[in-house]
């Protein structure tokens, strides 16, 4: 099969290689007890960072592994194809690190991307609110200026990482009076007096990688602001641009292990003295699943290349996220079909990709709302 990934050079092949011998190592043999216990990824993410991957979304001015986007989206794919739980919590991570690296100043990129490129300290993005999710212009949550820095008051909830990370880039209204270019993003750091998590929302999937709520009523110095005053919703959306192609990449990761294993069961299960891929309805539906997850691929490659070039690709991360998320759904559930009976229950992983997908099509903006995105440069 063609190398979809040519463009990789030797040291990315390096990096690819040694994270899927970490991914077949050190992530899939737990990747069931995970889903199992609930219990957050601590200690997944720990033995990350020996890879390098906490940093792979950074150059290596601040720490980061340096690798081109067409390589961070195979990295991201290649944990996904692991355990779902782990990738959604270092992309939560990216968000964080993203929100710092593209809104940020120098002083703040010295202070926190190097720590966290390591992974000694991990980034949580707290964007969404009870009532502002599709609409993140909506928030309610405030920062008012106070003689020596800033007064934070509101509710953020589904927040990856929010109540474990150590800094959490916090969105909040600056000037009510100016919609969108009203808003501002702080970077909190865990231990500050007034931040409130609350308990870890019980999940479909990704169990082992938690959303919280947040309360925030906080006095923070005026140091905290990230960016210009009224910079925050522009530095959101050009973070969640990256943050939707590793959306696609994971949904590639996922869909990608769940046609592995339907492919090998269709070849050993014996039905009526012939193995299952003998039957042209199988076939058919591994073909079909084969072309789905390929078209998902090469979207999001055009994507990474953009974003590598430095060119705003905000309608093909859109494209990306749309197509790929979607076609998980189907090649999860696909994979099940073919499992016949044993796809549905917990002692194959076929159920737990299924559910560990079904958010994809909703966290980082719904597919309505990319949708939306896609139709508005369409028409522009
Ligand atoms: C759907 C939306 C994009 C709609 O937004 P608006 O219609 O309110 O905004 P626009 O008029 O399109 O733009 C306003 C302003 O921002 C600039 N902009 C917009 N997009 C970009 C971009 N990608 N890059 C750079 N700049 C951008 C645009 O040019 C305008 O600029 P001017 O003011 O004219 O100068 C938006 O509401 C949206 O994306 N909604 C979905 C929100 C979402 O994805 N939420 C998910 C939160 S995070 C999460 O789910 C998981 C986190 S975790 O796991 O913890």
């Amino acid at each position: 099969m063609t190398d979809l990934y040519h463009m990789l050079d030797e040291a990315e092949r390096a990096f690819i290689t040694q994270l899927e011998r970490f991914a077949a190592e050190e992530l899939s043999p737990h990747a069931h007890a995970t889903d199992e216990s609930g219990e957050f990824v601590h200690a997944q993410l720990r033995a990350l960072a020996q890879t390098g991957m906490m940093g792979a979304n950074l150059p290596e001015a601040w720490g980061g592994a340096d690798i081109s986007a067409q390589a961070l989206l195979r990295a991201v794919g290649v944990i996904a194809g692991a355990c779902g739980s782990t990738v959604s919590a270092l992309t939560a991570h990216y968000l964080a690190t993203d929100s710092i690296l593209l809104g940020g100043d120098d002083v703040a990129r010295a202070r926190y991307l190097p720590d966290a490129a390591t992974g000694d300290r991990l980034g949580a993005f707290a964007l969404t609110e009870p009532f502002a999710g599709s609409d993140p212009a909506d928030m309610r949550t405030k920062a008012t200026k106070t003689a020596d820095g800033w007064h934070l008051k509101g509710r953020k909830c589904f927040i990856s990482n929010g109540g474990v990370a150590d800094f959490l880039v916090v969105f909040a209204v600056t000037d009510p009076a100016a919609a969108h270019r009203g808003i501002s993003a702080f970077v909190v750091d865990k231990d500050t007096p007034g931040l409130q998590p609350g308990r870890a929302e019980k999940t479909m999937g990704l169990r082992g990688g938690h959303v919280w709520e947040l309360d925030f009523d906080c006095q923070l110095p005026e140091s905290v602001l990230l960016g210009a005053e009224g910079s925050g919703f522009k530095t959101a959306m050009k973070v969640l641009d990256n943050g939707r192609l590793e959306v696609a990449a994971m949904c590639i990761g996922i869909a990608s292990a769940a046609l592995t294993a339907a492919t090998e069961w269709s070849k050993t299960r014996i039905i009526g003295g012939e193995p299952l891929a003998a039957k042209q309805g199988i076939r058919w539906q591994l073909a079909d699943m084969a072309l789905d997850l390929r078209a998902a691929e090469l979207i999001a490659l055009e994507a990474a290349r953009l974003r590598q070039d430095g060119t705003r690709f905000s309608m093909q991360s859109s494209m990306a996220k749309l197509h790929a998320s979607e076609m998980a759904g189907r090649v999860t559930d696909g994979a099940i079909q073919i499992h016949g009976g044993y796809g549905f229950t917990r002692d194959f992983p076929l159920e737990r990709y299924a559910r560990d997908v079904r958010i994809m099509r909703i966290y980082e903006g719904s597919s309505e709302i990319q949708r939306n995105i896609i139709a508005a440069h369409l028409l522009a």
